[in-house]
């Protein structure tokens, strides 16, 4: 873990289920391959991960399994690690590349900018090659305008030890955000492809399907019903991501689907016993009995010591050490720890309500955005300020904002727009419609929820915890095998997932935390007259929701195209908020 991180907690644990076939999964990491240096619960860097892949690995061989790691991808935006580098990813990628991934693919977020994109092939796809799958997705060369497969489009292989042959697939969801250099094929209209088509017909002993998709939307019941049309008995191991939970799906008694949350607080476990190896049929007797398992690791090390049977002196490898080193010289190159301001206390994404005072986007919308939303020439016109509340990432906590954490809330590199003079009646109804997210956004591409944050996919209703004990009132010390919970009165606060398998795949036992929606998309009025409502105003919006806002506006009566819409910020949303931080909140924590 890094030096700054806090010291790992002590919490009560349940051991990993192994099987023949075993596997550990990251996604969504966003670049937080440092870790979290300001939650003691995932503390533990991209170099312990590493250190702990191989020694499961090492355990694995020990026992004749197989562990093979997957990551669907998410790898950037997000975090200082990548984000405040130029290029941006300077050393994301080698960092990344440190682990032996067996199964890798793409998100969105590789996707949004043209740069990312050619890196993510210049970089990413050589770094694992053979490994790193493209099944829906094309990118276009720079130089000659030649549109080829991102990477291979699956991959055929037999485990190590146990000999079990494997067809893997590679998908990201039907995603349309993507910069024109890269083109991302409907998954409907792939798995029609002939090599799709004979990929699923070879004679295997379990499909693996990784994608940067929800295990419950439709691209996977795509993919299960094409797989069984040709294969109705054969396993398949589902890998999801994209909407930042822990998730666990059953299509069938030997179909499932795993996904590991985000930002390095998950590493997912799954284990398959009961099928058939080297090139065996297999006993029909097991194979009816075949058993899929989960788990939710918290990233931290007394986890990764109580799972692997090792401690401080022991789990470490140099491997895993050095790369440890390699992110600590990235993060203090990059200056990751310069303080930008003290928060006065922790402001919630979601784990408070909103509108609130503890509300992350209560305090954008109401102290951040009335001040930054400003152009010089037109200070004193009354306007509308309108931006995505997707567009934050992550809560604050008291004390010290730094450079990464700046990184951490909003990565994003998008400024404001604005059109002039729209009348009032109309520009007021564009907040309403775009939240309401109805009838207007269900004939076009655009779905107004995915303007929220994305964890929002799947959970749509508050969930109130009781009340729970202070996150600050963690005690390091060392993590204790499951106890009852009535005997564990002090769970430090946490996942406390249900999922289709029931209520205990986390590792850790954690106190629930509460959670709460927010709007797609927040407003601030700014400058508006003392009395009575204006009869235009400038209609300022950040540029990620300006096919939303012409669509809204449309529906509001008033006809805008693209040659309306006018530069209102040269800087980002994030830079102002910045400048806001270092003119608003004290220096000395
Ligand atoms: O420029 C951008 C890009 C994305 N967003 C928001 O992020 C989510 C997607 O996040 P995932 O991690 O891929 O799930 C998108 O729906 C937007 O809400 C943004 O605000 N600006």
């Amino acid at each position: 873990e890094q030096p700054e991180a806090p010291s790992p907690v002590a919490a009560p644990m349940r051991d990993l289920p192994w099987g023949q076939l075993n596997f550990m999964q990251t996604t969504d990491t966003h670049g937080w391959h440092a870790g979290h240096l300001q939650e003691a619960q995932y503390s533990a860097d991209w170099g312990d991960y590493i250190s702990f892949a191989e020694r499961m690995r090492e355990k694995a061989d020990g026992l004749g399994a197989d562990v093979l790691l997957i990551d669907t991808g998410d790898r950037i935006e997000g975090n200082g690690l990548y984000d405040s580098t130029t290029p941006k990813g300077k050393y994301l990628y080698d960092i990344v590349k440190e682990q032996d991934i067996d199964v890798i693919c793409t998100g969105n977020h590789e996707l949004y900018q043209t740069d990312a994109a050619d890196r993510e092939y210049d970089a990413t796809v050589p770094n694992f090659k053979g490994n790193y799958l493209a099944s829906n997705l094309d990118y276009i060369k720079p130089k000659t305008g030649e549109q080829v497969p991102m990477a291979q489009r699956y991959r055929k292989f037999t485990t190590k030890n146990q000999g079990i042959r494997i067809v893997a697939f590679g998908f990201l969801f039907d995603f349309t955000g993507n910069a024109n250099n890269t083109v991302v094929q409907p998954v409907e209209k792939t798995i029609k492809e002939k090599w799709f088509q004979d990929a699923i017909r070879e004679d295997v002993d379990l499909f693996v399907v990784i994608g940067h998709v929800t295990l419950n939307g439709p691209e996977y019941k795509a993919i299960f019903k094409a797989i069984r049309s040709q294969k109705w008995d054969t396993p398949i191991q589902f890998f999801g991501g994209h909407s930042h939970i822990r998730n666990y799906a059953k299509y069938d008694s030997k179909a499932y689907g795993l996904q590991a949350g985000r930002y390095m607080e998950t590493i997912g476990w799954m284990s398959i016993d009961g099928i058939s190896g080297k090139g065996k049929k297999g006993d029909p007797k097991e194979l009816a009995s075949m058993s899929f398992k989960r788990r939710y690791i918290d990233n931290n090390l007394f986890g990764y010591y109580y799972h692997t049977g090792l401690n401080e002196t022991t789990f470490s490898t140099e491997h895993g050490k050095n790369v440890s080193k390699q992110i600590h010289a990235a993060r203090k190159a990059e200056n990751l720890d310069e303080l930008y301001g003290c928060a006065p206390k922790d402001l919630w994404l979601n784990r408070a309500p909103y509108p609130s005072n503890d509300s992350l986007v209560t305090w954008l919308e109401t102290e951040v955005i009335p001040v930054i939303a400003v152009k010089e020439d037109r200070k004193d016109v009354p306007r509308l300020a309108l931006t995505n509340t997707g567009a934050m990432r992550f809560d604050i906590f008291k004390g010290a904002f730094t450079r990464d954490t700046t990184y951490i809330v909003s990565p994003f590199v998008s400024k404001f727009l604005y059109i002039k003079e729209v009348p009032y009646k109309s520009a007021k109804q564009v907040l309403k419609i775009i939240n309401s997210g109805g009838d207007v956004f269900a004939f076009s591409d655009l779905e107004a929820s995915s303007l929220a944050p994305p964890e929002q996919i799947a959970i749509k209703s508050a969930t109130i915890a009781p009340s729970t004990p202070n996150q600050n009132s963690y005690q390091a010390g060392s993590q204790s095998p499951l106890m009852s919970s009535s005997s564990t009165p002090d769970l430090i606060p946490g996942y406390t997932t249900k999922d289709a398998a029931g209520d205990d795949g986390d590792d850790t036992l954690h106190a629930p935390i509460s959670f709460y929606p927010i709007p797609n998309v927040v407003q601030s009025a700014i400058a508006m007259p003392a009395e009575g409502d204006p009869e235009k105003v400038d209609l300022v919006f950040i540029d990620f929701i300006k096919p939303w806002v012409l669509l809204a506006l449309r529906f509001a009566g008033q006809i805008y195209g693209e040659q309306d819409v006018e530069t209102y910020t040269e800087e980002t949303m994030t830079e102002r908020m910045v400048d806001w931080i270092r003119e608003n909140w004290k220096q000395d924590c």
